[in-house]
């Protein structure tokens, strides 16, 4: 099995999350608290309150889990594809694959990538909500003092099951999502590119930066559900599912509750996503 789309996976995840961290800070906030009017509100308040540090809350364990999570995602795209096409990545540029194949791969690479994931995603999440500025003599422990005392306490508090909160809306808005994600990719590259040819940077960093934006719109109303399901256990509050989660914030906010955090949503996806194909085309160029 091939390992270079691993590694390049790894590195262009890694880059991509640092630079789209402050957004996700202020997207995961604006999910799943009501004090703030809007994007805006929320980065005022954010940084009075907590400086800039505030909006790189937790950022060090995501930064380690989600490139291992971002190299299983596009190992098992790029190997899904060798399965179906016969065709390894350095062939893929003559012998292009069909975009069902590309799906395909993609929701495959989608579906797997959940399991690892979802605790982290879970951690991430409980982080990023933790409004209390850092720590003074004398203020009160915010709950959590890191993602390792977070993974802990969780698994006492909320049994080792409560790791995985929300790994079923997690699911079901990755896997078809992350099919998007790849097609919307591939078939931009296609249409600014000469048959056979590889795509410049220019069309890489395009159709990178709108394959984020789409899947992510997509994504978002599951991405709100998932984020409740995951903060539930925190707040003693019991869904008994993603339905139920659903319905009970459809009949407390309204339907808009499903859009809430795309806006930032996109304004994130657009760099992280051109940033993160960019480096992964060009590693996997650079290794031949
Ligand atoms: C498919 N869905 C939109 C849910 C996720 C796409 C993830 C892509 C990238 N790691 C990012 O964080 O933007």
């Amino acid at each position: 099995m091939p390992v270079e789309e691993f590694v390049a996976g790894w590195i262009s995840g890694a880059l991509g999350l640092v630079l789209g961290y402050p957004f996700d800070t202020v997207k995961v906030r604006l999910q799943t608290q009501t004090t703030y009017r809007g994007i805006f509100d929320c980065l005022v308040k954010t940084y009075r309150h907590e400086s800039l540090l505030g909006f790189f809350k937790g950022m060090s364990f995501p930064i380690a889990s989600i490139a291992v999570v971002n190299s299983v995602l596009f190992g098992v795209y790029s190997n899904t594809l060798l399965a179906l096409t016969a065709t390894s990545h350095q062939e893929r540029r003559a012998q292009p694959p069909s975009y069902a194949h590309v799906f395909l791969a993609g929701c495959t690479g989608g579906f797997v990538q959940v399991y690892c994931l979802a605790p982290f995603d879970l951690i991430k999440v409980r982080l990023q909500n933790q409004t209390e500025p850092r720590a003074r003599p004398g203020s009160p422990p915010p709950r959590y003092r890191g993602p390792v005392h977070c993974a802990v306490s969780i698994c006492q508090e909320e049994g080792p099951r409560g790791l995985f909160r929300g790994a079923w809306a997690l699911m079901l808005r990755d896997t078809p999502t992350l099919g998007i994600y790849f097609v919307t990719y591939e078939w931009l590259c296609r249409q600014s590119t000469p048959e056979g040819q590889n795509p410049s940077s220019a069309s890489v960093l395009v159709a990178g930066g709108f394959a984020g934006i789409v899947s992510w719109a997509v994504a978002t109303p599951l991405d709100v559900i998932k984020s409740r399901m995951q903060m539930a256990g925190l707040k003693h509050r019991v869904y008994r599912g993603v339905l139920d989660c659903m319905a009970s914030s459809v009949r407390q906010e309204g339907l808009g509750v499903f859009f809430r955090g795309l806006t930032i949503n996109s304004a994130r996806a657009f760099p992280v996503n051109a940033v993160t194909f960019l480096s992964y085309e060009y590693l996997l160029r650079w290794w031949g």
